[in-house]
């Protein structure tokens, strides 16, 4: 029986699953977990609490100089895995080029629901972009991965004040949460079909936004091809966009290229930051 636009089931299952696409998707996760340790036994770093409770805290890697950009990540993982210490992997190659790093943290489902994981992104940029003079740095340029993009963009929807940062870069987003809620992955997010289409990003353009940086993985399932293509149509009424389709890409390695300024994504982020 279609599900969604028809897909059965099973389908729908397998298109919300960028690890249909890849031999060991494990590979890519234990990369992000020592990539990051290793980032952080090499670089200055400091740790703050944007909020009171323990998962409101984020990693700030500074610049060596003054008036550095800011590069803030938010990780994927469908709002249920991963955490900020999987995310300053690309603090190496960003704090080389003379930009500032930070990972941010935030509550997973099932034990926050989708509108507290955004409100608790919200206030993370609302506390760098009160604090960037103290941190050196002079603007704020967004990166989120898969369920990241959708909370940067959510969060950044959300909240007037946070028309500020400089740039978004979207990879591998999810700009449409209808056929998430749909899907397997809704089983510890527990959305309903209103707040799935209040948090999506793609229904609640309204208001002109920063330069956007899309980008997918050629190797991605054909509903992440279609959430990006969608979403580059629609962003492209209210900003700037730069459509990057990377052909030997896939949905977990796409950020490694982000700090790789010879790679397309990150000659584009590079340019986006204002560094070449
Ligand atoms: N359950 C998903 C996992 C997943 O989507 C994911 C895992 C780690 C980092 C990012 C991911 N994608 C979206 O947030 C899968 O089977 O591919």
């Amino acid at each position: 029986m279609a599900v969604y636009r028809g897909f059965d089931q099973a389908t729908l299952d397998r298109e919300y699953s960028p690890s249909s696409r890849v031999a060991d998707m494990g590979v890519y996760l234990r990369e992000y977990a020592s990539a990051s340790l290793a980032a952080r036994r090499a670089l200055a770093f400091r740790e703050y609490r944007y909020g009171p409770l323990d998962c409101e805290r984020l990693d700030f890697f500074p610049a060596g100089r003054a008036r550095a950009p800011l590069v803030v990540f938010v990780h994927g993982g469908y709002w249920q895995e991963l955490d900020k210490s999987d995310s300053s992997f690309p603090a190496t190659g960003f704090l080389s080029a003379g930009a500032a790093f930070a990972a941010i943290g935030y509550g997973l489902a099932p034990a926050f629901s989708l509108p507290e994981i955004v409100d608790q992104v919200r206030r993370a940029l609302r506390w760098l972009l009160a604090h960037a003079g103290e941190l050196g740095v002079d603007r704020i340029h967004l990166v989120g991965h898969c369920a990241g993009a959708q909370l940067v963009l959510a969060a950044l929807l959300a909240d007037e004040a946070l028309a500020a940062v400089s740039g978004v870069t979207a990879l591998s987003g999810v700009y449409d949460l209808e056929p998430v809620r749909l899907s397997y992955v809704n089983g510890p997010l527990g959305l309903d079909r209103r707040t799935a289409a209040e948090l999506s990003p793609i229904r609640q353009l309204c208001r002109p936004l920063p330069p956007l940086l899309v980008a997918v993985g050629g190797i991605e399932t054909a509903e992440f091809a279609r959430q990006h293509e969608e979403f580059v149509l629609a962003a492209r009424r209210w900003a700037p966009v730069r459509d990057l389709v990377l052909p030997d890409r896939n949905h977990f390695d796409i950020p490694f290229d982000l700090a790789d300024p010879a790679s397309p994504l990150g000659a584009a982020q590079s340019r986006a930051l204002g560094l070449q």
